[in-house]
């Protein structure tokens, strides 16, 4: 791993083929220095720092100028990573994988990155991107997780969902997917990346990908139910008439389908229990729950495609979550495995529930939590559709003979 706050003892982060690297473009301007082992002939000029307790970049060293430049599509390496130890003033490079990355969802993402939107300023970041055939031509993509072994982040935002596919056939094609790519990771992933699992069924998905890394810890896979959180955020805000940043304490409980529980019962409006704040709680029970689970097919409705922006934002919130410390008393809502939680939750399956990260890539399950019958009956719906998901995908977790029974009334957001 490259990134200090997630491993000090990283190995010295290379750079491969089809890598590309970007530099926070708001670097401060008032200094330039040059890149040792840049080659003379392309050798960049780019904006750095170095501040009193850094250390100064030492002369510049030149490779021999015959050899080519890297380049990929549009984009050619001027900033030589094997000369890390020369560059201490900054910061570790990290590693970002994007699989899907000629999407949708990646065509925002990307670029969020790549700005420093997500990691901050004067933060090194390099981008892999990773696709399907036709991505390779699109945007020069690899095919390929054989060069993944220093990745800090690896985000999914992969799943051909065809028109007329049964959930049981989604389930199925997706899970394969990630199945071949959870065996790929096991193999050359660093022991410490964090898995952000976006393709739909994200949560079953996720299961698929993690029993498939035996090697990765299985806490280090997430599926994303954050954009299901910024809903419900929204909703309540709306309804208080109180800005987005009031309300906190928001958790989505259980599979990013129809099924998920937005909870109100834990959630804060200005520190002040919501239920305290929204008097009108048939409101909460009935229109708020069914609007944030229903929200997904709503959009797909009205736009034709599947959410891309607002889901590039949630997974900026869902990777600025792991890698800041969370605001006291507060927590985020992540679909994370359930061995070892204090909820009475089944164990093994995928399932969003509250969390709190120290910043250091990690997160602890929140304990003080209430539930009340509403709450407990909701999220024993959702733990069974996510139960019989994982039944319907043994022959993909190495747990048997697939026997797919799912609940008829449950589905994905998108499948209204
Ligand atoms: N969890 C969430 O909150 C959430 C929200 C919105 C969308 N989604 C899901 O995210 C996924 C991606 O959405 P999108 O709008 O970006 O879709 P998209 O169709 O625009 O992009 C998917 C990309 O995956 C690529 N791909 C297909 N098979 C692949 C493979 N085997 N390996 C690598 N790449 C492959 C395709 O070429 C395509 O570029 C969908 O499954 C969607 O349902 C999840
Ligand atoms: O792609 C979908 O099915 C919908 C998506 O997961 C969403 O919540 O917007």
């Amino acid at each position: 791993m490259a990134v200090t706050q997630f491993n000090p003892t990283s190995q010295k982060p290379h750079f491969r083929s089809s890598q590309l690297s970007f530099l926070s473009r708001s670097l401060p301007r008032h200094r330039h220095c040059a890149f040792p082992g840049v080659h003379r002939t392309q050798r960049a000029r780019i904006s750095c720092s170095v501040a009193p307790n850094e250390v100064q970049v030492p002369a510049v060293k030149t490779e021999d100028p015959k050899s080519k430049p890297d380049c990929y599509g549009v984009f050619c390496l001027t900033y030589d990573l094997r000369a890390e130890e020369e560059t201490r003033s900054w910061k570790k490079l990290i590693n970002i994988a994007v699989s899907g990355a000629a999407g949708m969802i990646a065509n925002h993402l990307l670029f969020k990155i790549a700005s420093g939107e997500v990691f901050g300023p004067n933060q090194p970041v390099a981008l892999k991107l990773l696709g399907s055939e036709r991505s390779i031509q699109a945007l020069e993509a690899n095919p390929s997780m054989n060069s993944l072994n220093s990745q800090n982040f690896l985000l999914f935002c992969i799943s051909p969902r065809g028109p007329g596919m049964e959930r049981a056939d989604l389930l199925d094609i997706n899970g394969q997917i990630y199945a071949e790519q959870g065996k790929a990771l096991n193999a050359v992933a660093s022991r410490n990346v964090k898995v952000i699992v976006v393709g739909n069924p994200c949560n079953t998905n996720a299961l698929i990908c993690l029993k498939n890394a035996p090697n990765i810890p299985a806490k280090n896979f997430h599926a994303l139910t954050r954009l299901d959180e910024n809903r419900a955020k929204c909703q309540l805000a709306l309804k208080a008439g109180v800005f987005y940043d009031k309300v906190s304490n928001v958790t989505i409980w259980g599979n990013h389908s129809t099924t998920q529980v937005p909870d109100f019962l834990n959630a804060r409006i200005d520190g002040l229990p919501v239920k305290e704040v929204v008097r009108d709680h048939k409101w909460l029970e009935e229109e708020f729950t069914e609007k944030v689970q229903k929200r997904g097919g709503a959009l797909i409705q009205k736009w034709g495609r599947s959410s891309a922006a607002s889901t590039s934002v949630s997974i900026v919130d869902a990777i600025r979550s792991l890698i800041t410390p969370t605001p006291e008393g507060d927590w985020f809502s992540s679909g994370v495995y359930t061995d070892g939680n204090p909820y009475g939750i089944t164990e093994g399956i995928v399932f969003s529930m509250p969390c709190r990260s120290k910043g250091d890539g990690d997160y602890e399950l929140v304990k003080d939590v209430i539930f009340d019958d509403y709450l407990r009956k909701r999220i024993a719906k959702t733990e069974a559709e996510l139960l019989a998901e994982k039944r319907c995908v043994a022959h993909l977790t190495g747990e048997g003979i697939a026997v797919c029974d799912l609940p008829g009334d449950t589905m994905l957001p998108g499948e209204m």
